[in-house]
C-alpha cells in the first residue's frame, strides 16, 4: 500500500528537542532593577529572597477561645479555670498564667507565658466567670509556633522566580517592601509583506489583514517583558535591513513574521545579514511551522517566524516565548503536556510533529482527557483556536490515530500560559 507523508517533510528536518537547545540558548539579560512589592507581579527575582523574620514572629492562638497552663492540659484537668484576662490581635500580652486559671484568647493573639494550650470557646462551657473543658485538649493544641511556617533568615523565594500572588503574599507577609527584579526584556515585533494591511486599514485588491502582529504582541507581553510594536516593513530587503540596523540596538528580541521560507519576496533572513548580524534558516520537523530562522544582530536576539498565522502562533508557542523566558532569567522548559485520549479518529501524515487545535469533550474510561480535534487543521485556519482548550500532539513518526488512540494535549493556560 502507498503510505502518504508529508509533502512538507524530507531529510534534515529539526526536531523539535534540537530546535528547542539551539534556540531557547543564552543567559538573562543584564541589570535589574528594584521595585515596590505592588508593581511586582510578573516579575522575575534576580536573586533568592529572605526572610528577616521569622513568621509567624511569636507564639499565637489559632482560635478564638481560652489558653491553659501546661500543668493542668498534661494532668487532663477539666476546670473550672477562672478566666484571669483577655489578649486579642495585636493587644499586649497578658501576665504569666498560673495553673488553675485559664485566660480569654483571641485568633491572632500572643500566647502569655504558662500557656501551654488553647481550647476552642466552643469545647468549654462558660459560667460565672469561669470556664470548664468539653473535651480533651493536648499540649500544645491549637497554638501556631514562631517560625513554624518560615524560619528567621531562611529563602522564601528562590532567584529566577516569576512572581505571582502565591510570592507576593508571602513576601510581604516577611515584610518585603520592595525586590530586586531582572530589568524587562526589551521585546519587539515586525511584520514583514507587500499583501498586509492593519485592522481598519483600507484592504488593496488582495490583501489581508495583519493578524500577526496583535497576536504576537498579546503572546509575548506580560510580567517580564515589554512588548514594542514596530509595525510592518515591505518585501525589500535594504529597507527592511535598514530599519532593522537602525533599531536593533533598543531591543534584547526582535521577533519578525512573514519572508522566512526562502522564495525570491523573502527577504527576513538576509535582512539580519545585511543589517549586521547573522541568522541561521531551519526547517523544522513542525505542522505548522516548517520555516524558522534565528540569529542576532549586536546583543539583539532576532527569531524569524514564517507568515501564516497558525504557524506564527505555534513557532511562537514553542519556541520565542521560551526565549524570552529564558532572557528573563527564568528556568524555559518545553512543557510535557498532558497524555490524552482522542475523541475521533486524527488524520496525519508522518513526517512532521503536528499540532491542532483541540477541545476537552470528557474523560476516558481510564480516566484520561478526551479531546476533539477542531477544524481541519491547516497553518492559515485561525478560527478553530478560539473555541479549542489547547494543542493535541500528533507525533512525527507515527500515522493516523485512530479515536481511542494516545496522544498527547497542551492545555493553553497551563502549558503555554494563555
Ligand atoms: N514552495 C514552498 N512554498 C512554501 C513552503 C515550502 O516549503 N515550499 N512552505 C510553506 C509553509 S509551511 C509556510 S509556513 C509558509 C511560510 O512562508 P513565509 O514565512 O515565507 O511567509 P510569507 O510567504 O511571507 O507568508 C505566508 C502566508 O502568510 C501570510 N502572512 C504573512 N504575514 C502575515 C501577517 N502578519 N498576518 C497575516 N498573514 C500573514 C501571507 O499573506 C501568506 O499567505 O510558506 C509556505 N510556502
Ligand atoms: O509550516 Mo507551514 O506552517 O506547515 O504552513
Amino acid at each position: 500500500m502507498n503510505v502518504k507523508v508529508d509533502p512538507c517533510a524530507g531529510p534534515g528536518l529539526w526536531s523539535i528537542a534540537t530546535a528547542f537547545g539551539s534556540i531557547v540558548a543564552g543567559s538573562r539579560v543584564g541589570g535589574t532593577e528594584n521595585v515596590p512589592l505592588a508593581r511586582a507581579a510578573g516579575r522575575v527575582t534576580a536573586a533568592p529572597i529572605r526572610s528577616r523574620i521569622p513568621l509567624p514572629r511569636f507564639d499565637q492562638s489559632a482560635m478564638d477561645g481560652y489558653g491553659l497552663h501546661a500543668d493542668d492540659v498534661a494532668a487532663g484537668r477539666a476546670g473550672p479555670f477562672p478566666v484571669i484576662g483577655a489578649v486579642r490581635a495585636g493587644g499586649a500580652a497578658a501576665p504569666r498564667l498560673g495553673p488553675g486559671t485559664a485566660v480569654r484568647l483571641l485568633t491572632g493573639a500572643a500566647i502569655p507565658g504558662g500557656v501551654a494550650a488553647v481550647v476552642m470557646e466552643e469545647r468549654v462551657a462558660a459560667s460565672g466567670g469561669a470556664i470548664s473543658l468539653r473535651a480533651r485538649l493536648a499540649l500544645g493544641d491549637n497554638i501556631r509556633r514562631r517560625g513554624e511556617d518560615v524560619v528567621e533568615g531562611s529563602e522564601i523565594v528562590p532567584a529566577g522566580t516569576r512572581l505571582d500572588a502565591r510570592h507576593l503574599g508571602v513576601l510581604a507577609a516577611s515584610g518585603c517592601a520592595a525586590v530586586e527584579v531582572v530589568r524587562k526584556v526589551r521585546v519587539g515585533i515586525l511584520s514583514t509583506g507587500d499583501e498586509l494591511a492593519d485592522p481598519g486599514e483600507a484592504l488593496a485588491l488582495h490583501a489581508v489583514h495583519d493578524s500577526n502582529r496583535p497576536m504576537l504582541i498579546a503572546l509575548l507581553a506580560g510580567g517580564s517583558g515589554t512588548v514594542d510594536d514596530l509595525g510592518r516593513v515591505t518585501d525589500d530587503l535594504g529597507r527592511m535591513a535598514g530599519f532593522l540596523a537602525e533599531v536593533h540596538a533598543d531591543y534584547d528580541l526582535i521577533v519578525t513574521s512573514g519572508g522566512v521560507s526562502g522564495s525570491d519576496a523573502d527577504h527576513s533572513v538576509r535582512a539580519i545579514d545585511v543589517a549586521g548580524g547573522t541568522s541561521r534558516r531551519v526547517a523544522l520537523a513542525v505542522k505548522p511551522g516548517k520555516p524558522f530562522a534565528f540569529g542576532a544582530i549586536g546583543a539583539c536576539r532576532v527569531v524569524s517566524l514564517p507568515g501564516n498565522p497558525v504557524a506564527a502562533m505555534v513557532g511562537t508557542l514553542l519556541f520565542a516565548r521560551p526565549l524570552l523566558d529564558r532572557l528573563s532569567g527564568l528556568d524555559a522548559r518545553q512543557p510535557e503536556g498532558l497524555a490524552a485520549i482522542a475523541a475521533s479518529d486524527v488524520f496525519h501524515r508522518p513526517g512532521r510533529t503536528e499540532f491542532v487545535p483541540a477541545a476537552l469533550v470528557g474523560r476516558s474510561a481510564q480516566g484520561l482527557p478526551l479531546v476533539e480535534k477542531l477544524g481541519k487543521g491547516g497553518s492559515a485556519r485561525l478560527a478553530p483556536l478560539v473555541a479549542a482548550d489547547g494543542l493535541a500532539v500528533i507525533p512525527a513518526d507515527i500515522g493516523d490515530i485512530p479515536a481511542g488512540g494516545p496522544l498527547v494535549f497542551h492545555p493553553f493556560t497551563t502549558d503555554f500560559r494563555l
